[in-house]
């Protein structure tokens, strides 16, 4: 049987090697927790459709390995992302470190516009916390990224993650300020309905605004 949906967003999940970024994947779609995870060896792939707003979106998500030594191979999937989450772990500092520049290789490799929403991961280990959640929350706002805490162990903002990225995504489809016919946009319609409304849709605005 054909899948069918609205949008199709490619995502990025990139950060620090052992933050969770493949648990986290693999609690979102399988809703259990990997507890035999090992270092992703250049990237992954996951898929999976959520309901957004009414909307279905299928999410291609792009799961990419932390060590510095696939960092070539990484960087070659950025390109074309409408969204990222970029992960860090609360109990160790360097991963909360080393954001700016996973933050500035995202900007510039995928795109300037690329959604993000920073993850503070493995918050079931509060008592080990090296990086509080006042913090994180103004390094969010400083670099105008959304911010959640997860924990891939217990599934607790794993989904919400995922969905709080993709409505945004969703809103500038809608407001006119991404453009899914654009090439590099990270997202494609899903079907032809889709793409019909939303083009009668743009060409139905600059009327409004003339008679205003
Ligand atoms: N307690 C706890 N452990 C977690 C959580 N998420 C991941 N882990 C553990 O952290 C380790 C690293 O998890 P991975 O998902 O493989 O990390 P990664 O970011 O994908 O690492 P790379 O593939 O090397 O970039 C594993 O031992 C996981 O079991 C979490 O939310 N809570």
């Amino acid at each position: 049987m054909s899948e069918s949906y609205d949008f199709l967003f490619k995502f990025l999940v990139i950060g620090s090697a052992g933050s969770g970024k493949s648990c986290l994947l693999h609690q979102f779609i399988e809703s259990k927790f990997k507890d035999d995870s090992s270092h992703t060896i250049g990237v992954e792939f996951g898929s999976k459709i959520v309901n957004v707003g009414g909307k279905s979106v299928k999410l291609q998500i792009w799961d990419t390995a932390g060590q510095e030594r696939f960092r070539s191979v990484t960087r070659s999937y950025y390109r074309g992302a409408a969204g990222a989450l970029l992960v860090y772990d609360i109990t160790n500092r360097e991963t909360f470190n080393a954001l700016a520049n996973w933050l500035s290789d995202a900007r510039t490799l995928a795109s300037p516009n690329i959604i993000i929403l920073l993850v503070g991961n493995k918050r079931d280990l509060d008592g080990d916390r090296e990086v509080t959640f006042l913090e994180a929350s103004r390094f969010a706002q400083e670099n105008e990224l959304m911010f959640l805490e997860t924990s891939a162990k217990t599934g607790e903002n794993v989904e919400e993650a995922f969905l709080k990225c993709s409505k945004t995504i969703l809103a500038k489809i809608e407001t006119g300020e991404l453009d899914p016919e654009r090439i590099g946009s990270g997202i494609q319609y899903g079907d032809t309905t889709t793409r019909r409304l939303h083009r009668e849709n743009n060409r139905r605005q600059p009327d409004c605004i003339c008679r205003m």
